[in-house]
């Protein structure tokens, strides 16, 4: 079995051992251009199009990733990229969702806290106890209760937080109650205190957290994104933090990466921000991962992980 391997920015000579380790009996290699040998699995970040196209005997190309936004919209401007009927995967977990856990829940005891307030209060150079805020009123809503949203809502469950979610159809999850499709996202919304996105981008999804969306929430409320920027309206966000709708914003992702020196998000005292960190790919993980699924293949299991193209996530 041939495995090529491309990522723009990891370490290489990793993945590759690492990989040759875990699959004792596979030949893996670094894709170089020019390089049309056979292959049977491809594991890529940002493909160059004539990596995968035209290629012959692929069984199954894996994103190094959660998200594969960036390999649609590649195979939209150039669909001869995946050859037909070859399946994509998708990291699903591997360690991000204990990611997203510290970051979610890190964030919101600091609101509950009001650790916000009291910086603001240092900065004034102001000694003055505030009154403590109340779960019952701190309910946390998830948008995308996917692997990683489930895994967030989990953890702010055990913090004794009400926690609500919503997607595409209905989940049981304990102690979360869930919302389903656009006929219940306005109740979903409806006294949501703590907004936390953990959506894919698709053409459905994007601009959805915009003025409208906002103003649905409870006065004062937090907004968390952890998923893709483009979910957000930067300037509806801004006008509701502005007018007192928002009381604060935690960032990891935005509508342009790197965040442009002059966006006035940079310079708002009540937008935190993190440069898309929120959850990296482990790489031990993920070859664990990779490797188990590929074996699951080869034998003709059933796997998880397949993106369905129709969906785009
Ligand atoms: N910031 C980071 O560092 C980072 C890291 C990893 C992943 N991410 C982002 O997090 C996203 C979620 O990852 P995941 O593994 O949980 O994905 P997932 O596919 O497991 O979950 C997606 C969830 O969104 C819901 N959904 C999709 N379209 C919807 C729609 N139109 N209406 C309502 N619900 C909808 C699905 O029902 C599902 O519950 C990724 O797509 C990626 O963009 C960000
Ligand atoms: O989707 C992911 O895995 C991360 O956001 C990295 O892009």
């Amino acid at each position: 079995m041939d495995i090529i391997f491309h990522h723009p920015t990891f370490d290489t000579e990793y993945w590759l051992n690492r990989l040759q380790q875990a699959l004792p009996g596979a030949r893996v290699r670094q894709w170089k251009q020019g390089d049309q040998q056979p292959a049977d699995y491809a594991l890529v970040w940002q493909p160059p199009v004539e990596m995968l196209s035209g290629r012959k005997g692929l069984k199954g190309v894996f994103a190094l990733g959660a998200g594969v936004d960036a390999i649609l919209s590649k195979l939209q401007a150039h669909p001869d990229m995946l050859p037909d009927g070859v399946p994509l995967f998708r990291l699903e977990d591997t360690g991000m969702g204990l990611q997203m856990q510290e970051y979610a829940v890190s964030q919101v005891l600091h609101w509950f806290r009001r650790f916000d307030d009291y910086q603001a209060q240092k900065l004034q150079g102001k000694w003055q106890p505030l009154n403590d805020y109340r779960r019952e009123d701190f309910t946390i809503g998830i948008l995308g209760a996917g692997v990683l949203g489930g895994k967030v809502a989990e953890s702010l469950v055990a913090w004794g937080f009400p926690v609500r979610c919503w997607s595409r159809s209905k989940k049981d999850f304990p102690g979360v109650v869930s919302f389903a499709g656009s006929e219940e996202l306005g109740s979903f919304l409806s006294g949501t205190r703590v907004l936390i996105n953990l959506l894919p981008n698709t053409p459905q999804t994007v601009g959805i957290i915009n003025r409208q969306l906002l103003d649905q929430l409870a006065d004062e409320s937090y907004v968390i994104n952890l998923a893709r920027g483009v979910h957000l309206v930067e300037a509806d966000l801004l006008s509701a933090l502005d007018s007192g709708k928002l009381k604060g914003a935690m960032l990891d992702v935005f509508s342009k990466e790197p965040l442009p020196e002059e966006s006035p998000l940079w310079g708002h005292p009540r937008v935190a921000m993190t440069p898309h960190i929120a959850a990296v790919t482990r790489p031990d993980e993920a070859i664990a991962y990779i490797a188990k699924t590929i074996t699951q293949l080869e034998k003709g299991e059933a796997v998880s992980g397949m993106v369905s193209l129709q969906h785009g996530y």
